[in-house]
């Protein structure tokens, strides 16, 4: 174990509490890159030098230009990815990747296109997968696995904090190899994964205030570090969001702010323990010049089989219970976040 007694922390810096994200080095010399360390998803993505002036996503942000690199290893099989919410094509390619001071050669997808939507809106350059590698395309291992397989880590889970506050530092932080007591309190509460391969758990039940409302069957939950809101079935949160008052326009849900305070908190049973947000861990106050807007940070989604139909635990769950992946005993563990 290395100077850190087998734990490696790298700081993330919280954009509106909806994109967490931190630096990467790719190549010799380093080229940096800020990245969403994503647990659903398992490839390493940035913008390419190569890619098109047309690519607006892509000129707006870090570029990796493998010509400046005398690590850059050729590969050049295509790579794409259709996200929910965009599109990334590009072709692979071999490097030194340093996330927290630990070197790994990887093998990444330089992305000479990215959708206009929704990445003209990212403020990372890319995205670095922290899910299984059954989910990485390509087959490509992913940098966790190959962080794993260098025996320099304490355990072989990562945390994540995220701070609920942009004016605080740091924005959030990942650990690999280990928990940070500076990030939570009193003991965790362990659930094992629902299949291997996924960070996915079990709901045994979703309550408004008292009231218990769906999942009593079992549903599943997605823990999803690169989701900024917590998602569910259309069918579900609309009817959730009906209860408590709120309004869906073109940009999401929003609610009164003056009926704010009075909110009931939204329950998820977990692993026979009660994980409450409250309102204000769910609303996203805005202030504005003329009138205050309150978005509720829950979204209709409906993921098509056979993942699907799941609920995403996303940013706004994590940053109210610190989180630890556990990839010895294919686990996640949840404690009260500072
Ligand atoms: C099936 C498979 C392709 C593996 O699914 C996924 O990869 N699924 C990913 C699961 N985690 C969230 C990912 C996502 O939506 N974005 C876009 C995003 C999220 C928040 C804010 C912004 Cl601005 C953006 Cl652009 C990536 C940046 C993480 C998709």
């Amino acid at each position: 174990p290395g100077p850190n007694n087998g734990t490696v922390p790298t700081p993330l810096t919280n954009y509106l509490d909806t994109q967490y994200f931190g630096e990467i080095s790719i190549g010799s010399p380093p080229q940096m890159f800020n990245v969403v360390f994503d647990t659903g998803s398992a490839n390493l993505w940035v913008p390419s030098q190569s890619c098109s002036p047309f690519s607006t996503a892509c000129f707006t942000h870090n570029r990796y230009d493998s010509s400046q690199s005398h690590t850059h290893v050729e590969n050049g099989t295509g790579f794409s990815i259709n996200y929910a919410s965009g599109t990334i094509r590009g072709f692979l390619s071999e490097d030194v990747v340093v996330v927290g001071g630990l070197p790994v050669v990887q093998v990444f997808a330089e992305a000479t296109s990215l959708s206009a939507m929704p990445f003209i809106f990212a403020k990372f350059d890319g995205v670095l997968g922290m899910g299984y590698p059954s989910v990485a395309i390509d087959g490509i291992t992913p940098v966790f696995d190959r962080i794993m397989s260098q025996h320099v880590l304490k355990e072989e889970v990562f945390s994540i904090y995220y701070s609920r506050d942009p004016k605080h530092s740091p924005g959030g932080e990942l650990l690999l190899g280990g928990t940070d007591p500076n990030y939570y309190t009193g003991n965790f509460n362990y659930l094992e994964t629902r299949e291997m391969g996924k960070w996915e758990v079990t709901i045994k039940g979703v309550s408004l205030g008292a009231k218990m409302m769906f999942c009593e069957e079992g549903c599943t939950a997605v823990i999803d570090t690169g989701s900024s809101y917590i998602t569910g079935p259309a069918s579900s949160v609309s009817m959730l969001m009906e209860t408590i008052g709120a309004q869906l326009d073109e940009t999401g849900y929003k609610v009164n702010c003056e009926t704010v305070k009075m909110l009931p908190s939204v329950t998820f049973l977990l692993g026979g323990q009660e994980y409450a947000l409250t309102h204000e861990d769910y609303i996203i106050w805005q202030s504005q010049i003329e009138e205050d807007v309150c978005i509720v940070s829950f979204r209709d989604l409906d993921v098509p089989p056979p993942t699907g139909p799941v609920w995403i635990l996303g940013a706004n769950f994590i940053a109210r219970y610190y989180t630890e992946f556990d990839r010895r005993n294919n686990r996640i563990g949840f404690a009260t976040a500072v």
